[in-house]
């Protein structure tokens, strides 16, 4: 599968956070988020008129503190919640889940070498720190599933999440393309996960451009290798877009 070709000025870029502009790390908080990560986000914003979005299955409030409140386009929780540049957050109302929690934190307390995260409308359970836990930890969030209403299970890198069925990321970037600045653009979306599969097939089905970060199966046309060759291509697409402004990102 090949890398893809530089964007025009007409595209849409979606990108996922973890595993694809961001390398993966052994916690959720121990994430190391490069400088220049932000400074290309911005010029890239800039370059697209503010077509430009994160799409995560972190929350939009952690984005803002990873990003350094670039206010970016951000849906969070898989799509859970949703704010367009620096415009209301809009969230799904999502039924309580503090019976479902219950269930997840008394396995937890048991093998410590899980984690419970929980995030606005959802609830990952991590076991990258004990992976031959990951059976138990798939039957524990069926059964909490079973005291939480309308949400279903989602499978992630050492990972499995509990989110409002609705929300997906096909959801939101369908949404988003609703939207200004994004309405009429071509869409391309970059990510590393199944997660991001959903959102792949929606921007091919609408004539624009997957692209998976890192090795495993997909149905995204097109590859780079892991997230400093994501960046790589990037800093590219910057300069091909007209993106080395005068004016610089500053935090
Ligand atoms: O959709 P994403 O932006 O890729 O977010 C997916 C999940 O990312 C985080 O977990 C993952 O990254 C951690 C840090 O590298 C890693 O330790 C963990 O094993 C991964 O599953 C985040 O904690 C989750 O809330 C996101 O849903």
């Amino acid at each position: 599968m090949k890398a893809p070709d530089l964007p025009g000025s007409e595209c849409a870029l979606f990108f996922d956070f973890d595993g694809t502009l961001v390398d993966l790390a052994p916690t959720p908080d121990t994430i190391a988020v490069l400088p220049r990560t932000a400074e290309l986000l911005f010029q890239l914003k800039l370059a697209l008129n503010g077509a430009l979005a994160i799409v995560s299955g972190r929350p939009v409030s952690e984005i803002d503190h990873y990003l350094h409140s670039l206010k970016l386009t951000v849906a969070g929780v898989h799509g859970t919640e949703l704010r367009v540049a620096d415009g209301p957050m809009r969230r799904m109302p999502v039924a309580s889940l503090d019976a479902a929690a219950v269930v997840i934190a008394r396995l937890c307390e048991q093998h410590p070498a899980l984690l419970m995260e929980r995030k606005p409308g959802a609830i990952a359970l991590h076991y990258r720190q004990a992976p031959a836990l990951e059976d138990m930890c798939l039957a524990v969030m069926e059964e909490a599933l079973l005291h939480a209403e309308g949400m279903a299970l989602l499978r992630g890198k050492f990972v499995v999440e509990m989110k409002p069925s609705r929300a997906t990321k096909a959801a939101a970037v369908h949404a988003l393309m609703d939207c200004k600045p994004f309405r009429l653009r071509r869409p391309w979306f970059f990510g590393d996960d199944v997660t991001d599969e959903s959102a792949f097939e929606l921007v091919q089905s609408m004539g624009g451009v997957a692209i998976k970060i890192g090795e495993g199966e997909t149905l995204a046309s097109h590859r780079l290798a892991n997230p400093a060759e994501l960046h790589d291509w990037l800093a590219a697409a910057a300069a091909q877009l007209g993106a080395q402004q005068p004016e610089r990102f500053s935090r």
